[in-house]
C-alpha cells in the first residue's frame, strides 16, 4: 500500500456484502450472517477512504487532501427530496444503475447517510456495500464499475471533488464498458494487487 493509501485508510466506515434482495435499496442489505470485508479488501480494489468529522473544521481537512492530491475543483450535492425536488427520483435512479467513470469519484458526506456498493474485479454475482455518513471521504479508482443509494432518511448532502473542472459523465455498463480502458486498467490494477499478496 503506498504511503498516500496507508495515511487515508484511517477508516471507522463499515463495509460488508450486499444481501442481493430485491428490496428498498436505502435498506442496510447487509447479509445475514454477515461478511464483513476488511479496508485490505478495499485497499486492493483501490477504494480509499478517510474520516473528516464534520464538527470539526472539515473545510481545511478537504483543503488539505485536495492539495496533496491535486483536486482543482469542487462542488455540493443535496442528494435530497429538498434539495432536488422534481430531480430526485430521476437522479437517485441515476446514481443507482451500475456505472464507472474515467476519473477518480470523490465524495464527502457532510451530511445523512448513504451507500456506495463496488464491484470486485468484473464481477455480476455480487457487491460490496460501504455505509457512509457524516464525516466519511470515499475515493473510488477510474474503471470500478459501481452505483449509489441514500440512506434510509433518504438524504445525502455530499460535497463532490475533481481532479480539473466539475463534470460527471457516468459510462453505464455494458459490454463496451466492460471493453474500455478504464475498466480494464481498473481489472488489472486490482488482479496484480491480488498476485502481490
Ligand atoms: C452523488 S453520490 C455518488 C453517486 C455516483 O456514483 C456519482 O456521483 O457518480
Ligand atoms: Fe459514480
Amino acid at each position: 500500500m503506498n504511503s498516500q493509501a496507508a495515511d487515508l485508510i484511517i477508516s471507522n466506515m463499515r463495509a460488508y456484502i450486499y444481501d442481493n434482495e430485491p428490496t428498498d435499496p436505502r435498506l442496510p442489505h447487509e447479509a445475514i450472517p454477515s461478511i464483513p470485508i476488511s479496508i485490505d479488501v478495499l485497499d486492493k480494489l483501490g477504494v480509499q477512504h478517510v474520516t473528516i468529522p464534520t464538527e470539526e473544521d472539515w473545510e481545511a481537512g478537504i483543503n488539505k487532501l485536495a492539495d496533496e492530491r491535486d483536486y482543482k475543483s469542487r462542488d455540493a450535492l443535496d442528494i435530497s427530496r429538498a434539495g432536488l425536488g422534481d430531480e430526485f427520483e430521476d437522479k437517485l435512479r441515476g446514481f443507482w444503475t451500475e456505472h464507472l467513470h474515467e476519473e477518480e469519484e470523490i465524495r464527502y458526506v457532510l451530511e445523512g447517510s448513504g451507500y456506495f456498493d463496488v464491484r470486485e474485479g468484473n464481477t455480476t454475482d455480487k457487491w460490496i456495500r460501504i455505509a457512509v455518513t457524516a464525516g466519511d471521504l470515499l475515493i473510488l479508482p477510474p474503471g470500478i464499475y459501481h452505483r449509489f443509494s441514500v440512506g434510509q432518511e433518504g438524504k445525502a448532502h455530499l460535497v463532490r471533488l475533481f481532479k480539473d473542472k466539475p463534470f460527471w459523465t457516468a459510462l453505464y455498463r455494458n459490454e463496451e464498458t466492460d471493453a474500455s480502458v478504464f475498466n480494464k486498467q481498473y481489472v488489472e490494477t486490482y488482479n496484480a494487487r491480488l498476485l502481490s499478496t
